[in-house]
This record gives structure tokens, sequence and C-alpha cells, in this order.
């Protein structure tokens, strides 16, 4: 396990360009599992989770061919379907979350599919449920193998119908689509999530000849086809890095130019680090954000106490509230951080306690953030990054407090945030990676 020694309290300057997109690469990927014809995808991020999904794909026979400059073509032509019979499968697909997301395609095209339980962050229950229900009314057979932890699905052939999903689950809703897509007939998914990478997910499949309408609502109509084609794809930028960019520069006080954002994808992400006062231009698409001495939390129109909650697209993503929280530890002002999504994804302001931040855990989902509006910096102390976003809201908190702070575990933050030492040691931090 490798950790960050960081030596906080400088300002950063300089211009960074976010990854692709990772929570859309992952549903991307497991599409080209749907065409035998060749799919080329560029702004593939070289982080753990996505290259952990690249081994999945060339041990289960797709070709995997690395372009250069972020890009790679895949052709699905010879799947080995029997490699989901070996322990080597198991492991490595119960290694990461976006794995699940196989199980639509390889339904669709070869009539079965099976996973162990998928892993990915610890923060919560995070059910299934959504996934199979769906598989289900298209017509699979579901089983659950609790002596092996394995779920299988099989179908002769799916039939397009209509659904009410039970909650609008991202992997959910993109798992259901990719096996609806070659379904007979017509399927109706209200009810769907539909984040930019949903969007992204179904323009890619009907450039590949699939017949999806109602893209970026919640009721996607369906019309199946026999078979799709290759095509290329581009991932957007991924807004959890500009969130947390646009908040590491306000924690810093550092002038950042973060690039090419494509910033009308971004929904409420630029507004919502607004309301903690933090300045930011939009210059063309880029965002600058000016180096700030202080900065304000709004509060609500009758003068009661800002809320920032997650919600569905559009509203704003549970993946960016524990930046909010950490940027929030420094501004003047006080906040309630509302997580209804997952209820262990607050955990770590315990770190963020022992570092000096003024924060009151009401309960697992509500955080009350009293800022301490720079009268008083957090202090570097030795930490280990429990999850992704909490890994990288600690590292914000490391790169703005006072002396040297430990992060252990960094692999932790390595899943989802391409090179970041690299990308930060760019811009002036002092960070340094040991082994
Ligand atoms: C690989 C990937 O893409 N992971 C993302 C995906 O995970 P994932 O697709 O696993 O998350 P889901 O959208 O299924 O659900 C997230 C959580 O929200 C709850 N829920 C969801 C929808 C709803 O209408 N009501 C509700 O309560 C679920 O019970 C669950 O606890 O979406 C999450 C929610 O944006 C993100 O945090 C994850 O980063
Ligand atoms: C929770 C996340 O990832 P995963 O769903 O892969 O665990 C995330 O990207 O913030």
């Amino acid at each position: 396990m490798s950790s960050f020694i960081i030596e906080g309290g400088t300002r950063l300057s300089g211009e960074i360009i976010p990854q692709g997109a990772k929570n859309e690469a992952l549903q991307i990927l497991c599409a080209v599992l749907l065409t035998a014809e060749p799919v080329t995808i560029h702004k593939i991020p070289d982080i753990r989770d996505v290259n952990k999904l690249i081994e999945l794909l060339a041990e289960l026979g797709v070709e995997v061919k690395y372009l250069g400059n972020e890009s790679y073509r895949f052709c699905a032509k010879d799947v080995d379907i029997d490699y989901l019979e070996t322990e080597d499968f198991r492991k490595k697909a119960s290694s990461l979350r976006g794995s699940i997301m196989i199980l639509g395609p390889l339904l669709a095209r070869f009539g079965k599919g099976k996973i162990s339980k998928p892993g990915g962050d610890k923060i919560g229950r995070r059910r299934l449920d959504t996934h199979f229900i769906g598989f289900q009314k298209l017509g699979a057979r579901f089983l659950y193998e609790a002596e092996t932890g394995m779920y299988h699905i099989d179908a002769s052939q799916l039939k397009g119908t209509y659904m009410l999903l039970d909650e609008a689950s991202v992997t959910g809703t993109a798992n259901i689509l990719m096996a609806a897509v070659m379904a007979e007939g017509k399927t109706t998914i209200y009810n769907a999530a539909c984040e930019p990478y949903l969007q992204q997910l179904s323009k890619m499949l009907n450039r590949m000849g699939a017949k999806i309408t109602g893209i970026g609502s919640n009721l996607l109509h369906i019309e199946g086809v026999e078979s799709l084609k290759g095509t290329e794809h581009t991932m957007l930028p991924d807004m959890i890095e500009i969130g947390s960019f646009i908040g590491m520069a306000a924690m810093t006080q550092s002038e950042i130019t973060i690039k090419d954002c494509q910033i009308p994808e971004l929904g409420v992400i630029p507004e919502t680090f607004r309301r903690l006062g933090i300045q930011m231009e939009f210059r063309g698409d880029d965002i600058f954000i000016p180096a700030q001495e202080r900065y304000e939390i709004e509060t609500f129109i009758d003068g009661s106490i800002m809320t920032i909650a997650d919600a569905i697209w559009p509203g704003l993503t549970p993946d960016l509230l524990s930046i909010v929280l950490v940027v929030a530890t420094q501004a003047k002002g006080t906040v309630l951080v509302h997580q209804k999504m997952f209820e262990s994804r607050l955990f770590f302001v315990d770190k963020l306690i022992d570092m000096g931040a003024q924060i009151i855990l009401c309960d697992p989902h509500r955080a009350t953030v009293i800022g301490l509006n720079r009268q008083q910096k957090l202090k570097g102390i030795r930490m280990t990054s429990p999850d992704i976003r909490a890994g990288q809201a600690l590292l914000i908190a490391a790169l703005s407090a006072e002396g040297r702070s430990i992060i252990d575990n960094v692999e932790q933050i390595d899943r989802g945030y391409q090179h970041i030492d690299t990308r930060l040691k760019a811009l002036g931090a002092k960070i340094e990676r040991v082994d």
C-alpha cells in the first residue's frame, strides 16, 4: 500500500486538464461487449478501476489495443464466455463496482451472464435489486447462489416491456439499457437515471445502431434491434474531478484554470461551489478560479443555514459532497451537508476534526460544518483514505494544512484520480508518493 507525504500550506497555480470521466468510462467499456465490430474510445482515464475493467475485458477475450494518447480500440469478436466460470473472473470482477455492467451486454449478446458481488467503495449498503428486477422484467431468469456469492442470469430471448424502476440507479439503468437495446420489441424505462454518463452511453449506443429516445430524461424508450455495429466515442471530462479542483483551489487560496470542462454538462456543480462563496469565471470552456483570501457560505433567502444535499441528476451528485464538506471547513459561515444516498460516507469527518476542523456529525447522513474563516489553519496529521472521494477530500485538507500530513492507502484515491500526485506537483504542490 502506498502513501502520500504532503507538506501543506503551499499555494498552487497554473492550468490543469481534467481526466476522462471515471463513471462514464466504466459504462462505455462494458458496452464494447455488445458488438463484434471494433469500437474506438478516446480520453480513457488511466486510473485503477478503469484499468482493472480493461484487464477483465481482455481476459474475456476482447481484443484490446492501446492507440496512444488515452485512446483504445476494442473488438469483442471472440468472447470467451467460459471465462465467467473461473476463479480468476470471480476475483477480478469483485474488485470494482463497474464490473456489474458487463451483465447487461452479456445477457443481450450471449443470453447469459454471471458475476460475483461487485466491489467499489464501502460507503453504505449498495443494493443491486434494480439491476436484476430490470433483467427479470425483460424475461431473464435470475438466481443468487448464496454459497458462492454469485449472481446468475440467463434468457433465451429478451422481450421489450414497460418498467418503472424502484430507484433511479446509475449503474442499474446502464445495465438494463444495454440489455434492452437488443431485446425483441419496445422497452420503456421510467424513473431512469439520467446523469451525463447515461446520456453519453445512450448516444454511443445509438451510433452503434440502437434506437433510444428520451435521452437526458427519466423516461427512456428503446426499440430493440437485432445487432449493433462498431463506433467511436470520446469521454466527457470528469465532472467530479472538476468539482474537486474547484474546491482544492479555494481551500489552498490558489489561482487555477481548469481547462476544457464542457461546462454545460456540469449541471449544478459550479453553482454549488458558488454557494460556498467560491468565485469562478467561465472563460470559454475553461473555469478560472482566482486566489481568494476568504470565501463566505451563503444563507438561504430567509437567512436560515445553507443545506447542501445530494440528489439524483440533475441534482448534486453524492460523489462531490465530501469535497463540499472539506471546503466548508475554511469558509466563513455554516453549512449542513446532507448525504441522503449513502449512510457511511461521512465518517471520514473524524479525521478533519483531528486536523482542527469544526464539524458536528449529527447522524450518519448529516454533518454541520462551522467554517473557521481561516482564523485557524488545519494541522497536518497521519490518516488513511477510507474511500475514493473522502480520500481526495483529505488530500485537499492536507494541501491546505499547516505542516506535514501522511495519507495511507492512496490506492483508494488512485481508483478515480489519474496520476494525481504528478499533476498536483505540476501546480506546485509538495506531495511525494512512497511505497
Ligand atoms: C461506478 C459508478 O457509476 N458509481 C456511481 C453510481 O453508483 P451506483 O450505480 O452503484 O449507485 P446507485 O445509483 O445504484 O445508488 C446509489 C445510492 O443511492 C440510493 N438511491 C439511488 C437512487 C434513488 O432514486 N434513490 C436512492 O436512494 C441507492 O439506494 C444507493 O444507496 O452512482 C452513485 C450515485 O450517483 C455514485 O455515488 C457512484 O459513484
Ligand atoms: C462511489 C464511487 O465509486 P464506485 O461506485 O466505483 O465505488 C465514486 O466514484 O465516487
